[in-house]
């Protein structure tokens, strides 16, 4: 496989950008639209492996999802036959189908790429037989596993440790309406990571007309009763923005990200904080958010548990600041699309930074840069570090940047247009 050089600005980088739909947002959307009482339509959608997948488990199992103009029409139909789900990479595929799986009336097999396979789903796993679905897994806790639907969920009370990723929860609740008895979810364990996508998870619920308490922490509760159809306009993806901010805030550019929401529940808007830390220029207003590098990035120390996703792109940051960083909280990224701290030490210190390898992070020195391959573990947000790395440093090599597919097909050549100033309109400027 060849390698992608990854691209230096020869002169500052000043544009604005338009990116794909959020991968988090679309793929709720889906999933909500065939849980529906009617068909909707899912505008600006992601269209990407991650999303396709969710699409094509949902058809499988009987729901009617159409392109029409760019925008995915979803008509809901009942769940009938055996289906086999493929779930790629895709988490949000792995952990949100199997709980609306229970009310097919069919056998649903899954299985995905195989470092799927060593992905965490056995907590949830569990609390699906607490909930009254049966499925056959081995034992194993992991993928493959087999759901048999029986058309019908009692749902209720169930207790989880989802620690090991937020979401087990997200796919309780979003099924969770359409149970005989609703759910009721408790954690117990160590903190849940990325609460802001059980926020995200809670409010589009809401949009559907569905009761959800989630007053006291570290419980959710949805009563039993019908999704009405709504459509759902998908906001740009914040967390794919995170390598085209950094290009900016690394290379002492500018860069608009356009359409950037004012309110949101996506855990990707925390980065203009994140970037405002380190020393960058971060403005949010019509246009979109505009980052603009200044002569200064410093090292930060931050607990990184609610946006673990962003880690792969801040921790290029810090290798790239004058001072040292401690990146913290983040132990369940170890079971995200690789283990990402493993893989984020190795490559980091591939290239030359001084990089210390914790059970929930990283502490990140200056040190001397230079070129060579970068790995990327099939992992996009890998990709994601090795591109912002090699804006700075001469001679960065990324392996299968194919790999951004999962959430951004087309991203090397968004990226190299960008970097040489030849995609996109100056920044500042509202793009299409
Ligand atoms: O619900 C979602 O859409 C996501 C939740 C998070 O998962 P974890 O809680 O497993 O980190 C996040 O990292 C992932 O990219 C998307
Ligand atoms: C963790 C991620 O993905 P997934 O939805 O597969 O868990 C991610 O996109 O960073």
């Amino acid at each position: 496989m060849e390698h992608y050089a990854a691209p230096r600005p020869t002169s500052p980088v000043d544009r604005a950008v338009s990116l794909p739909g959020s991968k988090s947002l679309t793929n709720r959307a889906l999933l909500l639209a065939a849980l529906s009482d009617g068909p909707s339509v899912v505008r600006r959608p992601l269209r990407s492996r991650d999303t396709d997948l969710m699409a094509g488990a949902l058809t499988a199992l009987g729901t009617h999802v159409d392109v029409v103009e760019g925008d995915w029409r979803v008509t809901p139909s009942p769940w009938t036959s055996d289906a086999k789900v493929d779930c790629g990479l895709a988490g949000t595929v792995m952990r949100f189908v199997p709980p609306v799986a229970g009310l097919s009336e069919g056998t649903v097999a899954f299985d995905g790429d195989p470092h799927m396979r060593n992905r965490p789903v056995g907590p949830m796993l569990a609390a699906l037989a607490a909930l009254g679905i049966r499925f056959d897994d081995g034992g194993r806790g992991a993928l493959p596993f087999t759901v048999r639907g029986s058309g019908s969920v009692p749902g209720g009370t169930v207790t989880i440790d989802a620690s090991a990723s937020s979401q087990f929860v997200s796919a309780l609740l979003l099924a969770g309406a359409r149970f005989e008895h609703g759910v009721d979810v408790r954690h117990v364990g160590k903190p849940v990571p990325s609460l802001p996508h059980i926020d995200m998870t809670v409010a589009m619920l809401r949009e559907h007309g569905v009761d959800v308490d989630d007053s006291d922490a570290n419980r959710w509760a949805v009563a039993p009763g019908v999704l009405r159809a709504v459509d759902h306009v998908i906001e740009p993806d914040l967390s794919n923005a995170a390598p085209f901010l950094a290009l900016a805030a690394a290379t002492g550019g500018r860069v608009t990200v356009s359409d950037w929401p004012r309110h949101t529940t996506q855990p990707g808007d925390a980065l203009r904080e994140v970037l405002a830390l380190m020393g960058a220029d971060v403005v949010l207003d019509d246009r979109g958010l505009t980052v603009t590098g200044t002569a200064e990035l410093h090292g930060i120390d931050l607990d990184l548990h609610d946006i673990g996703e962003l880690t792969p792109a801040i921790a290029a940051l810090c290798a790239l600041a004058d001072s040292p960083s401690h990146l913290r909280g983040v132990a369940h990224i170890r079971g995200h699309e690789t283990d990402r701290l493993a893989a984020l030490a190795r490559e980091l210190g591939g290239l030359g930074s001084v990089v210390e390898e914790h059970d929930d992070g990283l502490t990140i020195r200056p040190g001397d840069l230079h070129g060579g391959v970068f790995h990327t573990y099939a992992d996009h947000r890998m990709a994601h570090a090795g591109v912002i790395l090699g804006a700075v440093v001469e001679g960065v090599l990324v392996e299968d940047i194919a790999t951004t597919s999962k959430t951004f097909p087309g991203f090397a050549a968004t990226w190299t247009g960008l970097v040489e100033g030849l995609v996109g309109g100056p920044a500042g400027t509202q793009q299409p």
